[in-house]
């Protein structure tokens, strides 16, 4: 008989799926083989898309590139005169992203990308003056950066949290590794936070998104 994990994780993979075969994914794949970094699901970066289209992005935030699948992933989905702003602190990974944007044929004017730490380019960024923010770097760095994302939008704006599951050790109360602390801060923090709205999708590993009220 067919356990119910084996069902449950059927439908996990499944619904990764649904998007079908992407060119963009497949190439944020071999940049991540050259970099080292694994990118974004593809079931993830479809919930990105969708997010960014229903909220009508202009004006978005990535916080880690990593791949540039994240930052793909908005753009597709974002208005189509829609500016993002990408952050990460490796020149590597700014030039990936520079090189999988360009290959989806976005435009360089609808991108602002920046080599350098987040904790010191998010403080110049303007309040409000953001429709979304995607949070996709180092989990111990995340709950600052919420804060931060959180200041970012206008009210109606999105925060999203890449891996908010930590890799599926979220859940599991006897694990206190410095990243599965941080994210549960991070959940912990939007849930008690009464200015927000927020959901945690298993998508990926893990797809926490808030909306600012
Ligand atoms: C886990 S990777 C993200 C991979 C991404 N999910 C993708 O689709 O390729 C994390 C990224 O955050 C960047 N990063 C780590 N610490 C950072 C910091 N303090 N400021 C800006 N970027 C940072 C790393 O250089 C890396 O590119």
């Amino acid at each position: 008989m067919t356990s119910p994990d084996k069902i449950k994780y059927a439908s996990w993979a499944y619904a990764e799926e649904h998007a079908g075969p992407d060119s963009v994914a497949e190439q944020a794949a071999a940049l991540g083989a050259d970099l080292g970094l694994e990118p974004l699901s593809e079931g993830t970066a479809a919930a990105l898309t969708v997010l960014a289209a229903a909220a009508q992005a202009r004006s978005v935030v990535c916080i880690g590139l990593g791949t540039g699948l994240g930052a793909a992933a908005l753009l597709r989905g974002a208005a189509q005169n829609a500016v993002l702003t990408g952050i990460d602190a490796s020149a590597d990974s700014v030039s990936a992203a520079r090189a999988l944007l360009q290959a989806q044929g976005t435009a360089s004017s609808r991108t602002r990308l920046i080599t350098g730490k987040a904790d010191q380019v998010l403080p110049r960024l303007t309040s409000g003056g953001y429709d979304m923010v995607l949070i996709d770097t180092e989990a111990t760095d995340a709950p600052g950066y919420a804060e931060q994302g959180l200041r970012l939008l206008h009210s109606g704006g999105l925060l999203v949290v890449s891996d908010a599951l930590d890799r599926d050790r979220l859940p599991r109360p006897a694990v206190r590794e410095p990243s599965t602390q941080a994210m549960r801060q991070v959940e912990a923090g939007l849930k008690e936070n009464d200015a927000v709205l927020s959901a945690l999708f298993p998508t990926g590993t893990g797809l926490l998104v808030a909306v600012k009220k």
